[in-house]
């Protein structure tokens, strides 16, 4: 059990860094933040909360496997290498695909809510 507990606080601890050393992390969180007050404010539907919900989290765990992946491959040196560079490229592109659709799913659930 106490091993248990000890895992959840490093995975607690690595979310607080992702936070506190990524501007895009910080970027996800307060975008977030303002989307769960926005549903607060127009009352969306446990449907709607769901979604939302499994949107905010994909996109923070996305990016947070960025931070890690990028972490793992400066660990390996700053030495040029064609796969160094695949790897954090496709790691951001993952990102930024959940973004977009994030963004999408954003304005179906709010548009008609606000126009
Ligand atoms: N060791 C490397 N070999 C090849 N290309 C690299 C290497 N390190 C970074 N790059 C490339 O250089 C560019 C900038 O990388 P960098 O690590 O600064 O990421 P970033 O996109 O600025 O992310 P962040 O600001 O979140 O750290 C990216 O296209 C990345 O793929």
């Amino acid at each position: 059990m106490r091993k248990l507990l000890r895992s959840f606080g490093y995975a607690f601890e690595g979310i607080c860094q992702g936070i506190s050393t990524q501007r895009n992390m910080k970027i996800h969180v307060a975008v977030a933040l303002l989307v769960i007050v926005l549903g607060a404010i127009v009352s969306l539907s446990w449907l709607e909360w769901t979604i939302i919900i499994i949107v905010i989290c994909s996109v923070i765990s996305l990016e947070l496997l960025n931070t890690a992946i990028e972490a793992a491959i400066d660990l390996h040196g700053s030495e040029w290498h064609p796969l160094a560079k695949l790897a954090k490229d496709t790691a951001a592109g993952a990102v930024l695909v959940m973004s977009i659709g994030a963004a999408i799913i954003g304005l179906i659930i709010f548009w008609p809510k606000l126009f």
